[in-house]
């Protein structure tokens, strides 16, 4: 017997806690991934792998424009329809910032507040074409000075800059007439565009209306990401799901550059030379939504997580507390895409695998409208297992959003 301090306590056999027994098939089992049998290598640590950001250099095989398949209108027949407020609530965007990022594009956070929660909803939105109508809107009493510190200016802040308006941007780059459209874009300010259909919710003042903008409609619809929040998937680096990489697909997806000729590395707009990590992407938003936990809070999911770890699923343990499998709507989301400009015919592309927010998102008139879905694929399913959340957990998650929750993952 070795000598042990007085305080040691006896060597024990640590208790071996019983391997629960799940009862759904994991995603293996459906035969949906890649690999056959080769068990993808575990993370190392959360503090080396941390959740991956949106990067130009990330799997270069990646780097083309989505795959996305169209979506037919709702028809009468349909049989689950959608959860879907009678009406959309009032939402208002108090302030933007714009945020570099670590991949060297920029985004600018839009922060919304509503009629219908107390929570503060965000709008993530990438590209110089996307503006919010209630944020440019001129609000009583206030001075440029207000404007710009809620973010309601056009092109980019500077030390000394004194007016929000694009007229201020002209003077300051020494253009007596109305700059090209590319040099705009340079600059990250939209094209002066007339007043459209599009923009019919916008204020008619003429602050509003000056620095209003479209999307152009060579781009097609623009990429939408409806992101719910997921703490424990985008903070704490949990392989319990995928939330936290399909927040970073989204934001690399709509930082890839746009297929124009401006886009090319290098090119010149007169004499203005633009930075390659400036030039302009397809763009798009990511609505993100404080629906922790599918709307049921982080301290329900985290005993939801327990139930879990007791052998239930994602949908069961919900239930077993009492929630929805699935607690959230989506009208603040139709309400905010609105006021950024994204209702009318030409549509949107979603980015998602949940049939259920296809149509949700499209509102009670189809204020918006759905036309192209662009799936979600797991990385690690796409990259053989080599990038993306793998283990036993996101497995048998992604096998519950399947078989339970009807997601369209295969495809
Ligand atoms: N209650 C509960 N919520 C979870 C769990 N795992 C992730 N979530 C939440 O689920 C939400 C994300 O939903 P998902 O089902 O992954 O995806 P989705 O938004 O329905 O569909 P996609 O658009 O295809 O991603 C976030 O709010 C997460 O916090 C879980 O085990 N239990």
């Amino acid at each position: 017997m070795p000598d042990f301090p007085a305080h040691a306590s006896p060597a024990i056999t640590p208790l071996e806690a019983p391997r629960p027994q799940y009862r759904d098939r994991t995603v293996s089992d459906l035969k949906l991934n890649h690999e056959d049998g080769n068990a993808p290598p575990p993370l190392i640590s959360p503090a080396f792998t941390p959740p991956r950001t949106p990067s130009a250099d990330t799997d270069q095989r990646h780097d083309r424009q989505p795959r996305s398949i169209p979506v037919a209108p709702p028809s009468e027949d349909e049989g689950q329809q959608p959860r879907l407020l009678q009406r959309l609530p009032n939402v208002w965007c108090e302030v933007r910032a714009r945020i570099p990022t670590t991949t060297g594009q920029e985004m600018f956070l839009h922060l919304y507040h509503n009629d219908a929660d107390d929570k503060e909803h965000l709008a993530i939105v990438f590209g110089p074409h996307i503006r919010s109508k209630s944020l440019d809107a001129p609000r009583p009493g206030e001075t440029e000075r207000d404007r710009m510190i809620r973010g309601a200016y056009v092109g980019t802040l500077f030390p000394g800059r004194t007016n929000s308006r694009v007229q201020q941007i002209r003077q300051d780059a020494g253009v007596a007439s109305r700059p090209s459209a590319s040099y705009l874009s340079a600059l990250n300010v939209p094209e002066q565009t007339p007043p459209s259909a599009a923009s019919q919710h916008s204020s008619d003042h003429s602050e509003a209306t000056e620095i209003d903008s479209s999307y152009p409609l060579e781009l097609g619809p623009p990429l939408v990401r409806i992101h719910s929040e997921c703490y424990t998937g985008e903070t704490v680096w949990s392989a319990r799901c995928d939330c936290g990489e399909q927040l970073d697909e989204a934001a690399r997806l709509m930082s890839l550059p746009a297929p124009t000729p401006a886009s090319t590395p290098g090119s010149e707009v007169g004499e203005h030379q633009i930075p390659s990590a400036k030039l302009p992407s397809c763009g798009g938003v990511i609505i993100y939504l404080r629906q922790e936990g599918r709307g049921i809070g982080l301290k329900e999911k985290l005993k939801a997580y327990n139930l879990q770890d007791l052998g239930h699923d994602t949908m069961e343990a919900n239930l077993l507390l009492r929630h929805p499998g699935d607690a959230r709507s989506y009208g603040l989301a139709t309400a905010m895409l609105l006021d950024l400009g994204l209702g009318g015919e030409r549509g949107i592309k979603l980015l998602t695998n949940n049939p259920e927010k296809v149509r949700a998102v499209e509102g009670p008139n189809r204020e918006i409208r759905v036309v192209e879905r662009v799936p979600m694929i797991p990385l690690a399913w796409k990259t053989g297992g080599k990038m993306g959340v793998h283990g036993p957990e996101v497995e048998r998650y992604l096998a519950t959003k399947i078989e339970k929750f009807k997601h369209m993952l295969s495809g």
